[in-house]
């Protein structure tokens, strides 16, 4: 509850999806340190909060706050439900579930540790405080042994680290400008048959890659929205032989990889994207051009508006039968990072960039009379 010249306290809830939270992250950023205020993240999930969303979080200020809400339960919904629809369940309801820790079996809320049950006791922030700083730690002893805890010392193996820092250092060694970045966001994922061509078309392109791989959905191209992990190991469903004939030119990192630095990274040239608006605005700030292969969502029309409108991107065609084709894509992707088009687009991405830069460096007017307006509120 502010007091007019007391900073603002905003409480912000984000939709499912890392797609929804990284740029309120962006915005809760600005507004600790353009407007001093303090901000709580509140969080719904389906779930154990995923890798990527424990990762944006724990790299914020620690001004910026985070609760998680209680998981809710979406086992009972139809199969062909729309991701709008469970996007709008997991907000509105209220878990009764057993809480699922990672690694260990559901448990009652009832049987979680004493200063875990009331919000509101001092104990609960200080237990949140030093659970969210165990991640600061290089290493953790535990007085356990791992037959007597299989399952919850295989959760804690996953706890993320400094992964992604592989696909960085293989950036280094690589020419400047030569590696296509092949990603589809947090959700997104292919068919088994379409994981294979986009591999063939990738080895015939002859082109430098990094490609964020995810196990292979038939049924929906965003399977991964809510947990961005595959379920099954990526690597087995690419074609026989695929690794090892691409070895040294191109690197392929199951399910996540950090985005925004690869993108800004001197070695990536190309980036063939779902078209996400946020790995759209990634792109353009880094000045990287792009190919755009939309799957859900909104992505249609930004990839109309990249290829159309501004002209910063290149389109495979799909086929007769839906799947883009090896050699559409090895086509598009020699395209792009080596034909004269991919040189028209790349000159307008470069134009873009320096525009972004612009507006990053000037000091956001309407944020400021937003802030403002929430520092003068008067509350009940
Ligand atoms: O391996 C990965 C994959 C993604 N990201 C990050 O995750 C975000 C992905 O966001 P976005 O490109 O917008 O894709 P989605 O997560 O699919 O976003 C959803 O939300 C967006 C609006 O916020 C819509 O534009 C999209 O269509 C919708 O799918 C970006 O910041 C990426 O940098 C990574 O860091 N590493």
């Amino acid at each position: 509850m502010a007091q007019p010249d007391s900073p603002a306290h905003v409480a912000i809830l984000p939709s499912p999806g890392m797609g929804h939270l990284i740029p309120l992250a962006e915005l809760a950023k600005r507004l600790v340190h353009q407007h001093n205020c303090s901000i709580t993240f509140v969080i719904p999930t389906d779930g154990s909060p995923s890798k990527a969303q424990r990762s944006v979080l724990g790299s914020l200020p620690t001004t910026i706050r985070s609760v998680f809400l209680p998981p809710v339960n979406l086992s009972d919904l139809p199969e062909d439900v729309k991701i709008e629809t469970t996007i709008s369940l997991t907000v509105a309801r209220e878990m009764k579930e057993p809480v699922k820790i990672p690694g260990c079996l559901p448990i009652d809320g009832g049987e979680l540790l004493d200063p875990a049950q009331d919000r509101k006791n001092d104990a609960y922030k200080w237990l949140l405080y030093h659970t969210k700083r165990y991640r600061l730690a290089e290493g953790v002893m535990v007085n356990s042994f791992t037959d007597l805890e299989k399952g919850s010392s295989t959760g804690f193996a996953r706890v993320p680290g400094v992964e992604g820092s592989e696909c960085l250092k293989w950036l280094d060694d690589q020419p400047h400008g030569s590696v296509l970045f092949v990603s589809f966001g947090s959700g997104g994922t292919l068919s088994l048959d379409q994981i294979t061509e986009l591999a063939l078309g990738l080895e015939m392109s002859e082109q430098r890659f990094l490609w964020v791989a995810r196990s292979p959905n038939d049924a929906v191209s965003n399977a991964t929205f809510f947990s961005v992990d595959s379920h099954e190991d990526p690597f087995n469903f690419l074609p026989k032989g695929f690794l090892e004939r691409t070895k040294g030119r191109g690197l392929v990192v199951p399910s996540w990889a950090p985005q925004p630095q690869v993108l800004s990274h001197g070695s990536t040239g190309g980036f063939l994207t779902h078209c996400g608006w946020n790995s759209t605005l990634e792109s353009v700030v880094s000045g990287v051009p792009l190919i755009v292969w939309p799957l859900y969502a909104e992505q249609k029309m930004n990839a109309w508006m990249l290829t159309q409108d501004i002209k910063v991107a290149l389109r495979p065609k799909a086929s007769g039968n839906g799947l883009i084709g090896r050699e559409e894509i090895a086509n598009v992707a020699r395209g792009l990072m080596e034909g004269e088009e991919g040189k028209r687009v790349r000159n307008r991405m470069k134009d873009l960039k320096e525009a972004a830069a612009r507006v990053l460096s000037t000091e956001d007017g309407s944020l400021s009379e937003l802030a403002r307006r929430w520092k003068n509120q008067k509350w009940n």
